[in-house]
């Protein structure tokens, strides 16, 4: 099928023949076939690299009205938003920062991308564009299955439904055992694929042999070398580009940094423009590996450091690219080989195997089209078995997507937006709500029942939630779920600034350990050698902590994490830059910008709250009533402290 015999305007076949797309992919052309041209449903699950992208602009371009791209993550959203915005006299809206989406308005626009958390943001805030969409296309559908994000996305797909009951819904998944059921779940059409563009080959490199899936072997031998640096010089000797995954930031730093001193390729220009805007070591670090033309690619970096990295690999700049498992979700950065290093990750306890589906995206980013002959992709049996790997890894079948909706930390949050929002005012219209996601799909919705019950007795007692004939959201309750903040955050923040009112000294110090405090901050780990000295810290400023220092109850050591989290943003507040940020409390500066962005919201959240508190129209107070609570210093420090952040960052 060709892409000009599509019944789309002229504009837009020209357009995609510019960039090369003259007929369609095998499982494009199914996608069509199955009506996503037509308004109708369907979920693509098709390899990585294999034009999803396509798919959905065609199921945008020809749908009755606006369309939505829901992405999992900001820096594929970026991407995406390039795409989209070279389309022809198509306004395209981004909705990415933080959360609350109350001032934004995409009303004019014809395709808004956003992250799910900015959809369900969009929905509880009543925004109006929401109900004007006449397609939606769900990106990486199944990440239903990741914890946070999951129950997102699964009660924001069956919020729009209930809104907008005749929207086109598209869904895009890797392939996964059960696509099946996540189409059925949606009433969509499945098309399911394993076609590539490009050959893919996959093994497992052990003692100086790559033994493929296709039974053809390589012999690499590695001489004094580990065997992934014999297995990327390999490469490149052939004239190809690799990819190597590792499994912690520092391994990607050091692995380059010994894949950099070799001088595979020289990248002056790469290392140049780097080195220009690089303070930390981090930043020296990258400058110095893509001088010998290779780069580092993690979630550590600055977002323009990521960006120049990405494009020198795509130009063929740099020849190796050493990354962490977050690049294999979507960024489209292909290698002729991608060597998986590492196949087991630290999970705070202990390593644990990636899942098959993680591997075989990563796999799925061998081969280039158009200028490699083929995609190779293996991993590294050193120290484990061979056969093990193999087994576990090569020809299996990705796990099943498993809705992980039956977790308290996300029915707490959903159970109350979906009261908030209006979506159900008793009991059984909210067990009729949960009934249409996609734990009821493959589960009994009545395992909820208990956890339900369990999370309506703490939104109750938090003042949040109202039980008398029906249920429904107190002020602060539909507050808290507006601004978009976890609703133990919420009772955190109350409580913190009851206390906050009544102190002597209110200070910078103060509103960041209130919203460092919460659950929705990722507060910053405390080195073994640190907790001295934070500790020390606390007690001689224990008059500007809401949390009695002298007299701690409850747990001190993640308390000093509050601490050391507060205290950074407390620094960049007051100038400090990231090189000496780095080397005070170990934070990469990419870290740095991203606890600026959270506490940025987290302080407008409070400062929602406070205000609510201070004019009284609260229904749940958090001290006294008969003393004599005052708000105003600590909601005009909370103001400052937000104003001088956003300088700060916006520098
Ligand atoms: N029909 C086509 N003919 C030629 N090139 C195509 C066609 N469809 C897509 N491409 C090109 O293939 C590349 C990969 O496509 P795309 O990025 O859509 O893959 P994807 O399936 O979205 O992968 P990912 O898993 O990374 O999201 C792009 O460069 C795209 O322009």
């Amino acid at each position: 099928m060709d892409v000009s015999d599509l019944s789309l305007a002229p504009k837009f076949i020209e357009h995609f023949e510019g960039l090369g797309i003259e007929s369609l992919y095998p499982p494009q052309a199914a996608a069509v076939e199955a009506g996503i041209t037509r308004g109708d449903r369907v979920v693509a699950a098709m390899p990585t690299a294999s034009g999803k992208t396509l798919v959905a602009q065609l199921a945008m371009l020809s749908a009755d009205g606006p369309a939505l791209y829901v992405v999992p993550l900001r820096a594929l959203a970026t991407e995406k938003y390039e795409t989209f915005s070279e389309l022809p006299d198509v306004s395209v809206g981004i909705a990415t920062g933080d959360y609350d989406a109350e001032n934004e308005s995409f009303d004019e626009d014809d395709i808004v991308v956003a992250t799910s958390e900015k959809v369900d943001s969009a929905i509880r805030n009543g925004a109006s564009w929401v109900e004007a969409i006449a397609c939606v296309v769900v990106d990486e559908v199944h990440l239903l299955n990741a914890r946070g994000r999951g129950p997102t996305l699964e009660v924001t797909l069956a919020k729009l439904r209930r809104l907008v009951p005749d929207q086109q819904l598209v869904a895009l998944s890797a392939t996964v055992g059960n696509a099946a059921e996540i189409a059925d779940w949606l009433d969509a059409e499945l098309v399911r694929s394993t076609w590539r563009p490009i050959d893919l080959r996959t093994g497992v490199y052990d003692d100086g042999t790559v033994t493929f899936d296709d039974g053809g072997r390589r012999t690499i031998d590695p001489g004094d070398d580990p065997p992934t640096t014999a297995m990327v010089a390999d490469v490149i000797d052939d004239g190809g580009q690799a990819l190597v995954f590792v499994n912690s930031r520092r391994e990607a730093e050091t692995f380059a940094r010994s894949l950099g001193a070799r001088e595979f390729r020289t990248a002056p220009d790469v290392a140049t423009g780097i080195r220009e805007g690089a303070t930390t070591s981090t930043g020296r670090a990258l400058a110095e590996a893509a001088e010998g033309g290779v780069g580092f690619h993690h979630a550590g970096l600055r977002a323009e450091h990521r960006s120049i990295v990405e494009q020198a690999f795509r130009e063929r700049d740099l020849a190796v690219l050493c990354a962490t498992p977050t690049l294999a979700a979507g960024v489209n950065v292909p290698a002729r080989r991608v060597i998986v290093r590492d196949h087991e990750r630290f999970t705070g306890e202990g390593y644990e195997p990636l899942p098959v589906l993680e591997v075989h995206q990563m796999f799925g980013r061998a081969g280039r089209p158009g200028l490699d002959p083929y995609g190779e992709a293996m991993l590294v049996a050193t120290g484990v078995d061979a056969a093990e790997l193999r087994e576990r890894y090569i020809g299996a079948e990705p796990e099943r997507v498993e809705s992980k909706l039956d977790s308290r930390e996300a029915l707490r949050t959903h159970v109350l937006a979906t009261l908030a929002g209006g979506f159900a005012e008793n009991r059984s219209e909210l067990d009729d709500l949960l009934s249409s996601t996609f734990f009821a799909h493959q589960r009994d919705p009545s395992e909820l029942t208990d956890l339900v019950d369990e999370v309506l007795s703490y939104l109750d007692a938090t003042g949040m939630v109202r039980r008398n004939d029906g249920l429904s959201a107190t002020d602060l309750g539909r507050l808290v779920s507006r601004v978009y903040v976890d609703p133990l955050t919420g009772a955190a923040v109350v409580e913190a600034l009851g206390t906050a009112a009544a102190m002597d000294r209110v200070t910078t110090l103060t509103v960041l350990e209130i919203i460092c405090d919460t659950e929705d901050m990722s507060t910053q780990y405390v080195r073994t050698e640190e907790a001295g000295r934070l500790s020390e810290f606390a007690m001689r400023n224990a008059e500007q902590f809401t949390k009695p220092v002298h007299d701690f109850e409850g747990n001190f050591q993640s308390w000093l994490a509050t601490v050391k989290t507060a205290r950074i943003l407390d620094d960049w507040i007051a100038g400090v830059d990231p090189a000496d940020l780095d080397e005070r409390y170990g934070v990469a500066p990419g870290d740095v910008r991203r606890l600026a962005e959270r506490a940025e919201w987290l302080l407008s959240a409070t400062e929602v709250i406070a205000e609510h508190l201070s004019d009284g129209t609260g229904t749940h107070r958090p001290t006294d009533p008969d003393s004599d609570v005052e708000y105003d210093t600590v909601l005009e420090r909370l103001q400052e402290t937000r104003a001088a952040l956003l300088d700060v960052t916006a520098e």
